[in-house]
């Protein structure tokens, strides 16, 4: 789903992004907060309307945005892609603060299984699926800075697609790396 064709729909997922982060870093007062929660509850109104199903939804389906425009994992903004390695840059905003300002447990195995995912099922290869992620955290992935990511293919044996990956920090230091397996569906597979 190329995202020239749904600016707009672009523009709202970027500013979801943005009101997650704001939302997560604010203490409003009570009548502020009031007012956001109504804002939001009128955006629920405006677009529910317009639910379809998952076939044909946008969210997901852009590979050429950050993320696939989709807001639950960090936006992995990608700077090389290949059929056997991919590298890029993320930041993890306030929104995935766990605390003390490090980057929460589990949204790093968000952040891998998309990189990871997303190199396994390119090159022509055929849809496949995470089977397991093991993630090793190396030392404290902060909220904030600028963090490289790098992932390649490790072996293929059949349908079974091992990947590794890492994140540096802006010292180039790792702060966490994963290996993930992917299986590649049988056809009809769901
Ligand atoms: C178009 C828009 C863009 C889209 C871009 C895409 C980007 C996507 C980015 C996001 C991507 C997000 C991606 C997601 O998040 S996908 C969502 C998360 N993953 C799942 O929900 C997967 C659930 N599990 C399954 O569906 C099945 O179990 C699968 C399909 C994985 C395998 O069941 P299947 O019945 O098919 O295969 P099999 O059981 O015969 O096993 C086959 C071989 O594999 C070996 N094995 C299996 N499991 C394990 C294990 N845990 N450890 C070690 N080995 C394991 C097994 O021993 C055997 O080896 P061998 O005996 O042959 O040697």
């Amino acid at each position: 789903m190329p995202p020239a064709e749904h600016p707009e729909f672009v523009g709202l997922i970027e500013a979801l992004r943005a009101a997650q982060e704001t939302i997560t870093g604010a203490r409003p007062p009570e009548d502020v907060a009031r007012k956001a929660r109504e804002n939001l509850e009128e955006i629920t109104r405006l677009l529910s309307p317009f639910t379809v199903g998952e076939s044909e939804q946008l969210t997901g389906q852009m590979r050429g945005l950050p993320g696939r425009a989709q807001a639950l994992a960090p936006a992995f903004h990608v700077d090389v892609e290949g059929n056997d390695r991919v590298s890029g840059r993320v930041v993890f905003g306030r929104f995935y603060l766990g605390g003390n300002g490090a980057a929460h447990g589990g949204s790093l195995p968000l952040l891998f299984d998309e990189v990871l995912g997303r190199l396994a099922n390119t090159g022509g290869r055929s849809p496949s699926r995470t089977a397991y992620l093991h993630v090793n955290y190396r030392k404290i992935t902060p909220v904030g800075p600028e963090l490289r990511v790098e992932a390649h293919f490790d072996r293929e044996e059949g349908r079974k697609r091992y990947l590794v990956g890492t994140i540096r920090d802006p010292e180039g230091e790792i702060t966490a790396d994963a290996e993930g397996l992917f299986v590649a569906l049988r056809p009809g597979q769901p």
